[in-house]
């Protein structure tokens, strides 16, 4: 992905802080590679989750541990961008992205294997489809980067896919029923909150367009 306005060239970005004042931040940085990561480990997710069609507990637990170690990069990358003013509008954009296509992948594979109703992968993909189209649509006028809800909600989503893809005792689905019923509201209210944002930068960079 190419990145947006204010990114110079050669992969530099100008308009990024860093804790000494203004300066380049490359956008090839570790935080980044780790983003990118997360997004190549995506169909070795799948593969494991549909190795056996999700009937072996080896591949189940090996697709739980893919998707465990991907999602905690999501974690490391953001606090290693911060913690070393590695904070590029590549990153900005890719790591909802990336977030968003290791959680997709989970929720259309559980759906797929008919542990997960597909309505719930229906309201969360068009949510994190919007928000992502949402973010381009603006971006002319800056960048929306994950707000806490938003970061909130990515942690419930983690979690409760990790319950859908243990291999848990059948007395324990009403724990996955609840964690994802605390994922999909979270989902669709920060998903409101996204879109008051972005009516909001775009009218601020209108009027100070004059
Ligand atoms: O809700 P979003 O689209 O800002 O995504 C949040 C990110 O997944 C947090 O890393």
């Amino acid at each position: 992905m190419s990145a947006p306005d204010g990114a110079g060239d050669a992969g530099v970005e100008p308009s990024a802080r860093g804790r000494a004042g203004p300066r380049a931040v490359p956008t090839v940085n570790i935080a980044n590679v780790l983003t990118v990561s997360r997004l190549l480990l995506v169909p070795v997710f799948l593969l494991a989750l549909f190795m056996d069609a999700g009937e072996s507990t080896g591949w189940r637990l090996t697709a739980t541990a893919l998707f465990a170690i991907a999602s905690i990069t999501d974690q490391v990358d953001g606090w290693i961008a911060r913690r070393y003013g590695l904070i590029t509008d590549f990153g900005k954009l890719a790591d909802p992205i990336a977030d968003k296509a290791l959680i997709g992948a989970a929720l259309v594979g559980l759906s797929a294997l008919g542990e997960l109703p597909w309505w719930v992968t229906i309201v969360i993909g068009v949510r994190e489809l919007g928000v992502t189209l949402l973010r381009f649509w603006v971006i002319r006028h800056g960048v929306i980067p994950a707000s806490r809800g938003g970061k909130a909600k990515t942690v419930a989503q983690i979690l409760a896919i990790v319950i859908y893809l243990l291999p848990l005792p059948g007395y324990l689905f009403v724990v996955g029923a609840v964690a994802m019923g605390i994922a999909v509201a979270l989902t669709v209210v920060t998903g409101v909150d996204y879109v008051v944002r972005a009516i909001r930068l775009r009218a601020r960079s209108l009027a100070d367009r004059g």
